[in-house]
């Protein structure tokens, strides 16, 4: 890795500002997290600082959303965890805020507000921009160091991802450390074959990942499902109904038809799409059809059983299964089979990695979350890089290293 990580800086008695990503599922009508994945996840870097003064910085959805609001509830979901005080404070860097990280003794943790009530951190902008915000200057100038651990917000070329590191001695945090270097691992020294599923409803993502990994020979194999399949076998001319060519279209995926079609048409030997479907018939049921029979008026909405053995049978034999969307709609029991099995075939690799939100979830409701060698807390930012795009984050904490790497220790 080309940038500073937490055992480049010393941290003891100094104030740290740490970057994390808590943005999480919230019911708005009562301000409960209903999923603190994201907190457990950060919180080996959090204990990995108790030596210092931190300041935690994050944000939680997007203006305008229901779910954007204080981070009141944060914090106290983070004291709990990790069995320590954290003050909240609603402020950014204000008065309020320097004030209080003025009172603040080594092991101290503050949480300042939602970083997206800033109207600075909402905007797309490059990474000198960035540095030049008042959010980046006033959040710089209250630190000795800046840990970026946010990997789910590592796409996003926002101040405080981009900005901040160009402003300040910046590493990576712990959380960023892993994801980065067991996703770099797909691409590298991972158990051979390599097999990726692509699934769930993300069509143009996973045909641009598709594309970077069968052009760069990182997989081997990738079994199509989910909505994916359903753009995948129209793209090879078969019929799969109204109720799903619809979804397609309202998806605004039309396009992607012809995408598929070039994909397939170059690595025909290595993309594999399921020969049998379950869909909802008139009754309402779960029925087992080959792909040239899908009828004209269900919905394909599972894999079909007899793909569902020989796509299991291939992760069996695969070395590393990258696995990123679900195989139906898995909400529903009558059309969960296809993803639990997938998922579970999957778990038995020597190296498996999980990617998305819904996917996750899934794996966890499974308990076999242990099972896996990684489960990525980013749904877009590990999308894009599989993709093999460098993130936003990465390439501005790579920056910070050359910048700072004499002033670090
Ligand atoms: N054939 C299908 N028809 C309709 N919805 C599907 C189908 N396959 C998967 N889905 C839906 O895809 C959604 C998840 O897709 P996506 O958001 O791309 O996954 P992730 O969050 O894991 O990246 C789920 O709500 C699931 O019900
Ligand atoms: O949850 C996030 O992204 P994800 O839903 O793609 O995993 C990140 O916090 C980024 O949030 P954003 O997509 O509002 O910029």
């Amino acid at each position: 890795m080309r940038f500073g990580t937490l055992n480049d800086i010393e941290t003891n008695k100094k104030t740290v500002l740490l970057r994390v990503d808590f943005n999480s599922p919230i019911d708005p009508a009562s301000n409960i997290i209903l999923d603190d994945k994201r907190f457990r996840e950060h919180a080996p870097t959090v204990r990995n600082l108790s030596d210092s003064k931190l300041i935690i910085a994050t944000h939680q959805s997007r203006p305008l959303k229901k779910d954007f609001t204080t981070l009141k509830a944060h914090a106290e979901r983070l004291e709990r965890l990790i069995g320590r005080p954290v003050e909240y404070i609603d402020d950014i860097f204000g008065r309020c805020a320097r004030d209080a990280v003025k009172r603040m003794e080594c092991g101290d943790v503050l949480m300042l507000e939602n970083l997206r009530f800033n109207a600075e951190e909402n905007i797309k902008m490059s990474p000198e921009d960035g540095a030049s915000t008042h959010l980046a200057r006033g959040l710089s100038s209250m630190a000795d160091f800046y840990v970026n651990d946010a990997f789910g917000t590592a796409h996003r070329s926002q101040p405080t991802i981009v900005g901040i590191p160009l402003a300040m001695k910046s590493v990576a945090g712990t959380l960023m450390e892993k994801e980065v270097s067991c996703l770099s691992r797909v691409f590298s020294d991972s158990p051979k074959p390599v097999t990726f599923v692509l699934g769930g409803t993300k069509v143009d993502d996973s045909l641009s990942v598709a594309k970077n990994v069968l052009e760069c020979k990182t997989a081997d194999k990738i079994l199509i499902v989910g909505v994916v399949a359903n753009v995948f076998l129209t793209a090879k001319g078969i019929n799969i109904g109204d109720p799903s060519y619809d979804l397609i279209k309202k998806l605004g995926y039309s396009d992607e038809v012809s995408k598929a079609a070039e994909i397939l048409s170059k690595f025909k030997d290595r993309v594999v799409l399921p020969e049998y479907v379950a869909v909802r018939n008139s009754d309402g049921e779960r029925e087992e059809v080959s792909v040239d029979k899908i009828p004209k008026k269900s919905p394909v909405l599972d894999l079909g059983i007899d793909s569902v053995a020989s796509f299991c049978d291939i992760l069996q034999n695969s070395g590393t299964v990258v696995f990123n969307g679900p195989a139906g709609l898995f909400e529903e029991s009558m059309f969960s089979t296809g993803t639990f099995e997938l998922l579970k075939a999957s778990a038995e690799a020597d190296f498996s990695v999980v990617g998305g939100g819904h996917t996750a979830v899934v794996v966890e409701s499974l308990g076999i979350n242990e099972k896996f060698s990684h489960i990525s807390t980013g749904g877009g930012a590990c999308i894009e890089f599989l993709t093999g795009k460098m993130l936003p984050a990465i390439s501005a904490l790579e920056k910070s290293w050359e910048l700072y790497r004499e002033k670090c220790s």
